[in-house]
């Protein structure tokens, strides 16, 4: 089947479809060309259906979350891409007396909004992810984390589709092979339908004062009110701090065309206006370039990059 035979089915299952669809207006760099296709599945049963239909027919696709740790080329693209934006289910359960709290979410839920949903019922462990932009999906993708905080403390079991078979299986939280900012999802054709979270009953002025704390840190320490896609490289070892190394070289500031490295947190890089895909690849390769020569470290980017 080709892709137009294949939004015919998908529009009959009630998929939104849109076509040549700009993916700077799906990711929080505001960088990004044309896919010929984009899928927004309604509902989980019609996001399989959608995997299904795209690795029969061998087209290439590629999912997107809250798009808030990509960084994508600005000419077109020969892939597709789903969202999971509309699916945003969410089941809760009380359990041992009301001393923990289960919760169920599709991916397509923004961790933010599970942070405070779990917080505002007195339940502690997602305080760290208040500010974490993106959806659950992606932070299962990327081990989440900030803070001391990271998304594998809570998460007790994840339901997947496995393009390899086809099939719906449930993985525990160990056969996630969760590491810092790595999880199962990056090196395998598994894709998460949604997961189960678990919380224990905390302090509610507690869980209130950290949430404060951490908000206004991130809203004092990172550009969060610039277009970026979070930390642009990982911390090498967990005692060398990107931000730290790159302020030594003098480089809070530094611009390639619109791409800059934020003044207030060198380990962003900003979209000044109208950064272009090859001048934030530009600065990256610098910024690489000097902390080899300076610190002998090798730097690796955090985000996805699409092109
Ligand atoms: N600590 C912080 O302050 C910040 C952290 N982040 C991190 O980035 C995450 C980004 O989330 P989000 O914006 O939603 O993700 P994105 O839309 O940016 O997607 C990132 C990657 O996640 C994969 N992905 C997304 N949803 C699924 C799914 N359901 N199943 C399998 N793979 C999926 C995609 O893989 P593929 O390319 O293979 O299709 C994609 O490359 C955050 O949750 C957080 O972990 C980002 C910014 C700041
Ligand atoms: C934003 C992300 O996550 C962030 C997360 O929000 C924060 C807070 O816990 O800790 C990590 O940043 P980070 O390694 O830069 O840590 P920060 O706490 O911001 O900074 C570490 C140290 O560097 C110093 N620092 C930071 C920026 C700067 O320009 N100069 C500087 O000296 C800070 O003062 C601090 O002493 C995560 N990044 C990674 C790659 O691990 C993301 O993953 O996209």
């Amino acid at each position: 089947m080709d892709l137009e035979g294949i939004c015919k089915e998908l529009y009959i299952l009630g998929c939104e479809i849109r076509k040549d669809e700009y993916l700077k207006n799906h990711t929080s760099f505001r960088i990004g060309g044309k896919t010929p296709y984009m899928f927004f599945p309604k509902t989980k049963n019609v996001f399989v259906e959608t995997l299904i239909l795209l690795k029969r027919n061998n087209i290439p696709f590629k999912i997107i979350g809250g798009g808030t740790n990509l960084i994508v080329t600005d000419y077109d693209v020969d892939f597709v891409v789903l969202s999971t934006k509309y699916l945003t289910g969410i089941k809760e359960e009380f359990l041992s007396d009301r001393q923990k709290l289960l919760v169920e979410t599709e991916c397509g839920v923004y961790l933010a909004s599970l942070s405070y949903l779990v917080s505002e019922r007195g339940y502690s462990g997602l305080e760290f992810a208040c500010g974490i932009p993106g959806t659950v999906g992606g932070a299962l993708y990327m081990n989440a984390g900030a803070y001391d905080g990271e998304i594998k403390n809570i998460v007790l079991e994840a339901e997947v589709f496995d393009l390899s078979d086809m099939k719906v299986k449930k993985f525990r939280n160990e056969e996630l092979e969760f590491s810092y900012r790595k999880s199962i999802f990056q090196d395998s054709p598994l894709i998460l339908l949604s997961s189960k979270q678990v919380f224990n009953k905390g302090n509610v002025y507690e869980i209130k004062r950290k949430i404060e704390e951490f908000s206004s840190k991130r809203l004092n320490k990172q550009p969060i009110e610039m277009p970026c896609a979070g930390s642009i490289f990982k911390r090498p070892k967990p005692d060398f701090y990107v931000g730290t190394a790159i302020e030594s070289l003098g480089l809070k500031g530094y611009s390639i065309g619109d791409a800059q490295i934020s003044s207030k947190h060198a380990g962003f890089i900003i979209n000044k206006g109208n950064a272009t895909f090859n001048q934030v690849m530009a600065l990256i390769d610098y910024v690489k370039k000097t902390i080899k020569e300076k610190y002998q470290v090798d730097l690796t980017v955090e985000p996805e990059i699409w092109k």
